[in-house]
């Protein structure tokens, strides 16, 4: 079985931030992925995952000013020096942490102009080789233009050629199963076939994104898929639950028990 991450965005809202980091504990998760850490200090993050027992897996660099619709700066010419800084940020953030990989969000800009390609492979190139120094892995992830519309990267071949391209041992897919069905389908072939460059996978349903097994896949074979398939990462729990977080945990028991 995979071992799972709990998302403390989306997961456990019930309570405080600081507060998720024991209650993901407590229903039995040992790792957590977040989307920014950004507006409580790295070290008291370190201490909650500490006292909680977790591991840190995830998280993403700045995305620029989300509430103003921004949605990462790699692709974004005009934005360079900041998403340098927001590196740096992050790999401060990582290094007290203790986080392994962290997610580079593309941004919100035309994917078939040659201008922002150039800058999203020059972003990418220094991003790997920053986070290298460090031992840490950057990830890259197709999303769905339904939620992020406009959004540069979604395309998971483009990712994967991308990745290749690059050919930098400290870049990564991360394979999120419900953009995947959204903008592709073919979940379980995607998998296989792009195993060798993916570092990260999330799921949820799909199309509303709850809990697993709610939507239109068949989330708990493709989890086993991925044992068979030798995936030894984690999978960000990644999903809205309907009701209560822990009441909605049945697919996770349904999957230990089976
Ligand atoms: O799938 C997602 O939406 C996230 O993994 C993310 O990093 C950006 O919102
Ligand atoms: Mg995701």
């Amino acid at each position: 079985m995979p071992r799972f991450a709990a998302n403390l965005s989306m997961m456990f809202t019930e309570h405080a931030f600081p507060e998720r980091f024991r209650a993901a504990a407590d229903a039995g998760f040992d790792a957590v992925e977040f989307l920014f850490p950004y507006d409580y200090p790295a070290k008291d993050i370190a201490e909650w995952c500490r006292r909680a027992g977790v591991e840190q897996v995830l998280f993403n660099l700045w995305p620029g000013r989300w509430e103003a619709g921004e949605r990462g700066l790699a692709a974004l010419p005009g934005r360079k020096a900041e998403f340098r800084q927001s590196v740096r940020t992050a790999l401060d953030y990582a290094a007290v942490i203790g986080t392994p990989r962290l997610h580079m969000m593309a941004g919100i800009a035309d994917a078939a102009d040659p201008v922002h390609q150039a800058c999203y492979r020059e972003q990418l190139a220094f991003a790997a080789d920053a986070a290298a120094e460090q031992g840490v892995t950057i990830m890259i992830e197709p999303i769905n233009g339904r939620d992020m519309p406009g959004y540069f990267l979604d395309d998971f071949e483009r990712a994967a050629e991308l990745i290749d391209t690059l050919g930098h041992p400290g870049v990564k897919l991360q394979f999120d199963i419900y953009h995947r069905q959204i903008l592709r389908g073919d979940v379980l072939t995607g998998l296989k076939s792009l195993m060798p460059v993916i570092g990260h996978v999330q799921i949820a349903s799909v199309p509303a994104r709850n809990e697993p097994g709610s939507g239109e896949l068949d989330d708990l074979r493709i989890l086993k898929a991925l044992d068979e398939l030798g995936y030894a990462g984690f999978v960000g729990c990644e999903y809205r639950p309907r009701a209560g977080t822990v009441d909605g945990l049945g697919w996770l028991a349904a999957l230990r028990g089976g």
